[in-house]
């Protein structure tokens, strides 16, 4: 588990560590620093080493540090001392007044001073190989203009090697905005925690290779209030639910999936699939007639019931189909028909399993607000209140927060934790960065995926994994935050392969089966 944090929190924390805890300043500075200068040291000497065979070539790290009057420009002042006492040759600019300086940068300034550098006040006119952005960090409070622009550009415009202190400059810490201009990064060297604005769009594109240094400022700097957004990495292994040697086929879970219509059989396919390849027992579809023969040619091991018309034995199936049921998943491919909205009022208000609301379900909700209402109020009684997991894209959650598109990307997390509470469930805003809500006030972000998913039918199979994973007795909140993680994995693997032109929905389960096993050789 990793925490992400606002620029805030990460100031609170830093802060901490020098109050609190009495380390000084300038110490975590020289930290800073030596982690970017060791980074570009590294890289030089392997660019020297791939020369090599070529015979004696000259150092391509002629290296410019532009720094600010923050503590950002302070670090960049640092590295460049650093790489110029290990044999780079260094210049240095300063950006802003000399009077604005932060007492950490002053000091930097005064260090150069002593050992007899020069730090200009204009951009020279001349190339680099490296340049160190260090203009704005985490304090970047306002949009970029006149001379820091005039810096930015110049910056972007060289054909140089561009190392990005804590965060390029320009970039908006919180939210990945660009504010005004910003530095394209080849890499960008952060210091204790990623912040939000390196892995949110489009920072995370400015940001380049990002990499997370230790400075010496830990989690202990939070002093117990923790940041509000985690996600997982590498590391994260041991979310998978755990497999009963002993275990029957009823062990693992029986999953209800409501999905498909006519001319629809391929979302109900992809979803069951998934609910299969991730683990659960069995899978029964409810779908239209019409989808029989493609669901039993395409995916023999799931059972089916089918229905035409919305008539009284129809409701009597559905009603032993849900008796069966350990978890029920509606949505997929089931279009907005008055039978799809029969079975969606009878499976909200007679059954009480985990359920997994998604696509056509939550437009249905958006569309019949009785039914929504009905469904909050169930939420708020210990009696009547199931785990349930809803899994919108930002056009189906503002469809049913009566809110536009780009309103709720701009406020996502808010909302996310907003509607989490509301519905008392694991609320999934999907996209690029998907988030994963909880009623408590937990904030997942998740980091694995790429362009590749946003493909028709991705969402489908999003479902089936987490029908499969609630189905083995994870509870909503975890199933969804493994749900999404795994998804985005196989994604990864996909575009491995394929690249992200060619990624497909059935690739997405193809690859979770390849996913278990590499997770699981990591356990041993
Ligand atoms: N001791 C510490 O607190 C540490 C801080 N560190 C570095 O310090 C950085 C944060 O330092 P600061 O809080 O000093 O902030 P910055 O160095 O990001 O710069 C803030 C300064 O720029 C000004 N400013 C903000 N937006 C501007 C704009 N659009 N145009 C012109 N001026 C603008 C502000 O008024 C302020 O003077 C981090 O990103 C990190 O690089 C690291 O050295 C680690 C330790
Ligand atoms: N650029 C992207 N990077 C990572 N994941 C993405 C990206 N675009 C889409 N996804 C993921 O792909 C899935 C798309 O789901 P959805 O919008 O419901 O598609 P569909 O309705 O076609 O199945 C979501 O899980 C989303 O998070
Ligand atoms: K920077």
């Amino acid at each position: 588990m990793e925490y992400l944090v606002t620029s805030a929190e990460m100031k609170r924390c830093d802060g901490n560590t020098i109050e609190h805890f009495g380390m000084p300043s300038m110490v975590l500075m020289e930290r800073a620093a030596l982690a970017c200068a060791e980074e570009l040291i590294a890289r030089d000497k392997k660019l020297k080493e791939a020369m090599r065979p070529f015979g004696p070539v000259p150092p391509a790290n002629r290296t410019l540090v532009a720094a600010g009057t923050g503590n950002n420009g302070g670090d960049g002042l640092a590295i460049g001392r650093l790489l110029s006492q290990a044999g780079f040759p260094v210049d240095f600019v300063l950006l802003g007044k000399e009077e604005k300086c932060s007492a950490e940068t002053a000091a930097q300034l005064k260090i150069l001073e002593n050992y007899g550098y020069r730090v200009m006040r204009k951009l020279p006119e001349r190339e680099y190989d490296i340049i160190i952005d260090s203009i704005f960090g985490i304090g970047l409070t306002r949009p970029v203009e006149g001379s820091f622009a005039e810096a930015v550009e110049y910056i972007n415009a060289q054909d140089a090697y561009v190392l990005s202190v804590d965060i390029p400059s320009g970039i908006h810490g919180d939210t990945g905005e660009v504010m005004g201009c910003a530095v394209q990064a080849d890499v960008t060297v952060t210091f204790g925690f990623r912040k939000l604005g390196l892995v949110l769009y489009p920072g995370a594109r400015y940001a380049g290779k990002v990499l997370c240094a230790d400075i010496g400022i830990t989690q202990e700097g939070f002093l117990g209030e923790y940041p509000r957004i985690f996600t997982w990495n590498k590391e994260d292994r041991g979310f998978l639910p755990v497999r009963l040697q002993e275990g029957n086929k009823g062990t693992f879970g029986k999953v209800l999936l409501i999905a498909g219509s006519r001319g629809m059989a391929g979302a109900c396919e992809l979803s069951a699939a998934a609910v299969l390849k991730s683990g659960a027992g069995m899978v029964r579809a409810v779908t239209p007639e019409s989808n029989r023969v493609i669901m039993q040619t395409a995916l023999p091991e799931a059972m089916l019931t089918t229905y035409e018309k919305w008539t009284p034995q129809a409701e009597e199936k559905l009603r032993e189909a849900c008796a069966w049921a350990n978890v029920i998943a509606v949505g997929p491919g089931f279009g907005k028909s008055p039978e799809a909205l029969r079975i969606l009022e009878a499976v909200l208000k007679q059954t009480m399993q985990p359920l997994i609301i998604d696509a056509d379900a939550l437009n249905l909700l958006s569309e019949h607000r009785e039914l929504l209402d009905e469904l909050i109020q169930r939420q708020q009684e210990p009696e009547t209140r199931r785990e349930l997991i809803l899994t919108p894209h930002p056009g189906e959650f503002g469809r049913l927060a009566g809110k536009k598109t780009d309103e709720i990307q701009k406020e996502a997390a808010a909302l996310t934790l907003e509607w989490a509470a509301r519905l008392q469930a694991a609320f999934i805003c999907k996209g690029a960065r998907t988030l994963v809500g909880s009623p408590e006030g937990r904030l997942y972000m998740n980091l694995t995926g790429n362009s590749g998913m946003a493909t028709a039918g991705s969402g489908d199979v999003l479902t089936g994994i987490l029908a499969g994973l609630s189905a083995q007795g994870m509870h909503a909140f975890d199933a969804a935050c493994a749900g999404v993680y795994l998804h985005g994995m196989a994604g990864d693997r996909a575009a491995h392969k394929k690249s992200e032109y060619g990624v497909t929905a059935g690739d997405l389960t193809l690859e979770l089966e390849a996913l278990f096993p590499e997770l699981l050789k990591k356990l041993q």
